[in-house]
């Protein structure tokens, strides 16, 4: 205890700043502490790259870090110290396992059992080539929908959505969902992401705001039932199929619901998942990967409408290796040979990173950072945009520079994981980084490089495409991309 003491002693916090600006900002706006980036951003600038803020007087400060070898001395070398998350509130702890999920499970066996479980089955590349005839299916969708409008300027980003909720929801279910299923299920994440990122009312004494609030919290209710009602038939029958496969039909061999009725938690006896577990974990995989994926979709190619010497550029890559081929799509083989294709994308990733913060992150132990006290318990934010905008790091950061990411070849250069030298934080670096990257990267190498081969992607006459932000879930474009579509080849 004393030893205690004297190390809190010597050590102090990171200088505290005045909670008013963000709390002005939160009230006004109803939104989340996620959604005050531009005014953190200032802060920084005036405080440096660590700092702490107290929202709620006597409560635990929340510290941010908007510096990446900061990032790496925490995520890295403290890795397991910082590798747990803040304490679960309302109305999340309703939405999920026994009041968690991957992403929000602090640092123990329940979290490491459910990420081994969707990394080991559903992201390992073995079982992500098995749903190749599901991308192609998705992909030919979306080129069926553009070609129907491509005699309007389209506004792509509905589209895409559809396209990647489709392709996830295979993964997850192994079934190819009808639209009305989609639309009703794009619907319902749509409002339950809303009750997670807004204002949260449930989570100051949720006993009392439950009541206060009780049209809201039924509404979050009813909301969590219906997508029981839609994934729950789906994943029962996953179950009696694996039971008995004989004489019944299946879109695909395995799906992520496959690996949930597999599932049993040693520590609770061995008993497997509740239907209520299994339906939050798979909202989970559906919220993870749709929003980000088509966010950074639409970046991407608002970027190369917008700079058309670098369209060329990909399409001669893309023709010089697909040349003589006239397949219909492009496959997963030929991306890998794709370095232009991938610079495009690793560039779209560190220039418009769809969550301008990480999911916070919680410490398990006191711990010094940078010569200042990180205490047990409180919650870290890190933020990934400042990280990835870093005059010291990149050249002109806020570029849009493919060929940075060609010089000595691709995965030379930058470590996505972040694990040598964090140089942009896109999905996060250490035990909690994002486990659907290697998915996510794949997702869009192949919508971006059919895409492009299937059309000439241009901007509106007059309407110049505009790269402003505005922060939903993820930052979005506050104008999105409106594009004129010209095939390339006759159907
Ligand atoms: C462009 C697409 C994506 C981006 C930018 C992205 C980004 C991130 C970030 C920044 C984190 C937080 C890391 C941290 O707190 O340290 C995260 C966590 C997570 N992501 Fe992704 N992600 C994407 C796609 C996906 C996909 C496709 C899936 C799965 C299908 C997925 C599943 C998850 C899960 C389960 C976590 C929680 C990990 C944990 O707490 O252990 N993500 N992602």
């Amino acid at each position: 205890n004393h030893q205690k003491k004297q190390f809190k002693n010597k050590y102090h916090l990171p200088p505290f700043v005045s909670p008013l600006p963000v709390l002005t900002h939160i009230f006004l706006h109803r939104c989340s502490i996620f959604e005050v980036a531009p005014i953190l951003r200032r802060i920084h600038s005036h405080y440096g790259v660590i700092f702490s803020l107290r929202l709620i007087p006597f409560s635990n400060p929340s510290i941010f870090i908007s510096d990446a070898s900061l990032a790496h001395s925490a995520l890295i070398h403290h890795g397991v110290t910082f590798s747990s998350r803040p304490l679960f509130v309302e109305p999340n702890r309703f939405l999920s396992v026994g009041g968690y999920n991957i992403s929000t499970a602090p640092y123990g066996s329940l979290w490491r059992i459910l990420r081994r479980n969707l990394t080991a089955e559903t992201l390992h590349p073995s079982r992500i080539r098995l749903f190749s005839p599901g991308r192609h299916w998705a992909l030919r969708v979306l080129l069926e929908a553009l070609h129907s409008q491509s005699d309007q300027i389209v506004t792509v980003k509905e589209n895409f959505k559809q396209s990647i909720l489709s392709l996830l929801a295979i993964m997850c279910f192994g079934k190819k969902l009808n639209e009305r299923e989609i639309h009703e299920i794009a619907s319902l994440q749509l409002f339950l992401l809303r009750t997670f990122t807004s204002f949260n009312v449930f989570a100051i004494i949720p006993a009392i705001t439950k009541f206060l609030f009780h049209k809201r919290w039924e509404e979050i209710i009813c909301a969590r039932r219906k997508q029981a009602d839609i994934f729950l038939p789906m994943i029962r029958a996953r179950r009696d199929w694996k039971q008995s496969p004989e004489g019944k039909q299946s879109d695909f061999e395995y799906c992520y619901a496959d690996s949930l009725l597999d599932i049993h938690l040693p520590n609770e006896g061995g008993r497997g998942l509740t239907d209520d577990e299994m339906v939050s974990l798979c909202h989970e995989f559906l919220s993870a990967g749709v929003d980000t994926t088509t966010t950074a979709l639409e970046w991407t190619m608002a970027e190369l409408v917008k700079n058309q010497s670098l369209q060329s550029k990909l399409l001669i890559e893309i023709e010089s290796l697909t040349g003589s081929c006239n397949e219909e799509i492009i496959k997963e083989e030929d991306l890998q040979r794709m370095l232009y294709l991938k610079a495009v994308v690793m560039e779209s990733l560190r220039r418009h990173p769809p969550g301008h913060f990480m999911l916070p992150h919680s410490v398990t132990e006191d711990v010094i950072v940078d010569g200042f006290l990180i205490p047990k318990g409180v919650q870290v934010l890190f933020a990934v945009a400042d990280v990835n905008w870093d005059g010291r790091k990149w050249e002109e950061p806020m570029e849009f520079r493919p060929e940075r990411f060609m010089a000595g070849g691709y995965g030379e250069e930058v470590d996505i994981t972040g694990t040598r030298e964090i140089k942009m934080m896109t999905f996060g670096a250490g035990r909690r980084m994002c486990p659907g990257y290697g998915l996510a990267i794949l997702h869009l190498e192949f919508f971006v490089a059919n895409l492009v081969r299937e059309f000439v992607w241009k901007s509106e006459v007059g309407n110049e495409v505009d790269l402003s932000e505005k922060l939903e879930f993820t930052t979005i474009m506050e104008n999105p991309l409106r594009a004129q579509l010209i095939p390339r080849r006759k159907k």
